[in-house]
């Protein structure tokens, strides 16, 4: 097969493989930008694949950075872009199934494709677009089909993350997993425990948000896969939740952990934590989740949302929350939330007309923690609508509270 009419990344990459033959050795594209484009898919990175070793790279090219050395990867710098190479390895060892003891650079295309994880990410292609398909990846791209490279338990040995990989794909690209294939992630599947949790939460973030989800949790299921997965041994009852909820496809990593945070019916925003500290998610995400979860709740339960409900969310928060409910069936129309969002006298507390040196000034609060509750009240006050957000009311009513406080 040769591809005419090549994306434009892969133009630009040219040169780079013009050079290295022209030194005399073997480069070509490698990876998923080589399947995606079969596909014909949008791609994101491209990545070479060399005979050359790592100095010899490095002495074709002016600017390079040793991105990944020790693994043969380094990074050539060409018109504002960056190009992983990697020169053709061989891998050995594989105790911890997570990284190879040793890896040896080899000088033949066909020792390195062979230890690829899928036969569809086993393709290369020649910088005129000819695609050199030794492990029948090409079929398999026609058929729709994820299949191990060779015997599907060594790739999972070397790499016990190519089994999230495989249920990722699946979801993504809408592709079958090879019987063989998935039996080999079936009997393996206890090897997920030794990876990184944030490799594993990668391919789970993509899954979830890939075009038919259902295909990679049906894999995930039938495998069991899942039970290996961060508390997520006793969430079959979610799973399948997710698999039969209709059509849905989202395309946020905050709505995708709102989502499963609600129908694994968590008690309390604290136990939501608890689910994104074990995933090693960002503190940033894990607000964002709760303020939506919150939100969620009271979007099930009342008929329109109280104003401090609307604030505390924010704006982001309150996004997520509805795209979430509207899958479920208990949504508003968005414009509904950004309306009534936008109506709040303000959006963010220090729009306050008032601050504690106001406060302090006018002697109405004392330094301490009385000053934290004041303010907290005037806040209320003002995005309830029952203070007008102007300094004078403000520390009229400021004066009532503290009075009654002292009382
Ligand atoms: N555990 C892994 C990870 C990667 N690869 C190989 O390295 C290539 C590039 O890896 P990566 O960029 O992680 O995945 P892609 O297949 O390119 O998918 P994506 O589109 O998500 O980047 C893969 O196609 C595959 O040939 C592998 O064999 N085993
Ligand atoms: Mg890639």
């Amino acid at each position: 097969m040769i591809l005419t009419q090549l994306p434009t990344e892969f133009e630009q990459a040219k040169p780079i493989i013009d050079t290295i033959e022209a030194a005399g050795y073997e480069a070509y594209f490698v990876g998923g930008s080589v399947r995606d484009t079969i596909l014909g898919k949008p791609i994101h990175d491209v990545d070479i694949a060399t005979s050359a070793f790592p100095a010899e790279v490095k002495g074709l090219f002016k600017r390079t950075v040793d991105t990944g050395i020790e693994h043969g990867t380094v990074m050539i710098l060409d018109h504002g872009k960056g190009y992983e190479t990697t020169t053709f390895r061989t891998e050995s060892g594989y105790q911890d199934f997570r990284r190879p003891d040793q890896v040896t650079f080899v000088r033949s295309l066909k020792e390195d494709l062979k230890r690829r994880d899928f036969t569809i990410n086993a393709l290369a292609m020649r910088a005129n677009g000819e695609v050199i398909d030794l492990f029948d990846g090409l079929a398999d791209l026609d058929a729709q089909v994820i299949r191990a490279v060779g015997v599907a338990e060594d790739r999972f040995h070397e790499d016990a993350l190519r089994m999230m990989r495989a249920v990722r794909f699946a979801s993504q690209l809408r592709f079958n997993i090879e019987p063989a294939t998935q039996q080999a992630i079936a009997d393996n599947a206890l090897l997920l425990t030794k990876i990184a949790v944030e490799r594993t939460r990668v391919e789970w973030e993509k899954l979830l948000m890939g075009q038919r989800p259902d295909r990679g949790l049906q894999a995930l299921v039938q495998t069991e896969l899942y039970r290996y997965m961060p508390k997520m041994a006793d969430q079959l009852p979610m799973l399948q939740k997710l698999i039969v909820l209709p059509e849905w496809h989202l395309d946020s990593i905050e709505s995708t952990w709102t989502l499963l945070a609600w129908l694994m019916a968590l008690p309390n925003e604290a136990a939501i934590r608890q689910l994104l500290k074990a995933w090693k998610t960002s503190n940033e995400l894990i607000d964002h989740v709760t303020a939506a979860w919150t939100v969620m709740r009271a979007l099930q339960q009342d008929a329109t949302l109280a104003p401090m409900t609307l604030f505390t969310a924010g704006a982001a928060a309150l996004k997520t929350a509805n795209t979430v409910a509207n899958l479920l069936g208990f949504g508003r129309p968005q414009s509904e939330l950004t309306a009534a969002y936008a109506a709040l006298p303000i959006q963010d507390k220090h729009a306050l007309a008032i601050n504690g040196g106001d406060l302090l000034k006018q002697k109405i609060v004392q330094p301490g923690p009385q000053m934290g509750q004041v303010l907290a009240q005037l806040l209320v006050a003002v995005v309830t609508s029952q203070v007008p957000n102007e300094l004078e009311k403000l520390l009229d009513f400021a004066t009532m509270v503290a009075d009654t406080e002292n009382n």
